[in-house]
């Protein structure tokens, strides 16, 4: 058997590097940002691995990389065992198909003229040659499994509150089957309450899909309820990168106990409390 045939790695990234070229002008030369530096980690399906760090420490850079939104400009890029040509027009659509990317304000790419059903149902009308009954049917289905009902098939964005549409988004980013979610900041932009349930939804689903994620956050208190792995990222490089357990109980860079220490052990305890509580409630 080959090595590929027992290998239980969904996304392997090698050396990956992305620079900014900055244009100059008549009197200042151009300048070249190294927004990613080489970053390398393994991560297998069906995990979570938390990339944290502050603004601009170019964890979206690494988003965009694996999402094929950003072409590196190094290193490599393996997901499912496979090498990805990331070369503009060299993206299979099966590679395409595997990677999924949820952002933090899903309503800036939700159409608010178009119904939530046609939102779901896009993606499969682009890709796949389903008829508009089975098209419907799939919507419906996938609303179901992120918590909302057939009543909402045919209401429009602005409908929905901000933990709705992260719904949506989430809803429309399964509906062909990915096997990698990139997830930027996703919960970022909702009540601690809201979180946590969605939160708890994105583990569900985890389950049930044997979905590998990346989770993009500056949250510490998320990661730690969410993250198998976690990797710290200080001025485009992994400064950190362990098992949750090792980062937080033995963080080795001054930059991770830097940043350990302004994060409340409040706000910590407060959203574990939560979903601990919304968990309990749902066995109910
Ligand atoms: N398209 C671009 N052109 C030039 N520079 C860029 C571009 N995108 C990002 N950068 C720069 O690369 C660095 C990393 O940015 P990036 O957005 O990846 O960081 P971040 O950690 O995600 O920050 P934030 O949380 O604020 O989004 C920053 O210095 C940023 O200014």
């Amino acid at each position: 058997m080959s090595d590929n045939m027992t290998d239980n790695t969904m996304l392997e990234v090698r050396d990956i590097k992305r620079d900014y070229e900055l244009p100059g002008g008549l009197f200042k030369p151009k300048k070249i940002i190294h927004a990613v530096k080489g970053v390398s980690f393994k991560l297998e399906r069906g995990k979570t691995l938390a990339i944290v760090g502050e603004s601009g420490c170019g964890k979206s850079t690494l988003a965009r990389m694996l999402t094929f939104i950003d072409e590196p400009t190094g290193g490599d890029l393996l997901i499912d065992n496979k090498k990805v040509d990331t070369r503009p027009g060299h993206l299979t659509q099966d590679m395409r198909q595997k990677v999924q990317i949820v952002f933090q304000n899903p309503y800036g790419s939700l159409n608010p003229r178009q119904k939530i059903g046609d939102v779901l149902g896009e993606p499969l009308a682009i890709n796949t040659t389903m008829s508009a009954g089975e098209r419907r049917d799939r919507a419906s289905e996938m609303l179901k499994k992120v918590g909302l009902g057939p009543e909402h098939y045919n209401r429009y964005p602005h409908m929905f509150s901000g933990g709705q549409r992260q719904r949506i988004a989430i809803a429309r980013a399964l509906m062909m089957n990915p096997k990698l979610l990139v997830l930027d900041e996703p919960v970022s932009a909702l009540d601690l309450s809201v979180q946590a349930q969605v939160l708890n939804l994105l583990a569900d689903l985890q389950d049930e899909f044997n979905l590998t994620y990346v989770f993009i956050s500056h949250d510490l208190s998320v990661v730690r309820y969410i993250a198998d792995e976690v990797m710290v990222m200080y001025f485009g490089e992994a400064v950190e990168y362990g098992t949750r357990e090792e980062v937080f109980s033995d963080p080795k860079h001054d930059y991770t106990r830097t940043l350990f220490k302004a994060t409340p052990k409040a706000d910590i305890e407060s959203i574990r409390a939560r979903v601990a509580k919304k968990k309990a409630t749902a066995a109910a």
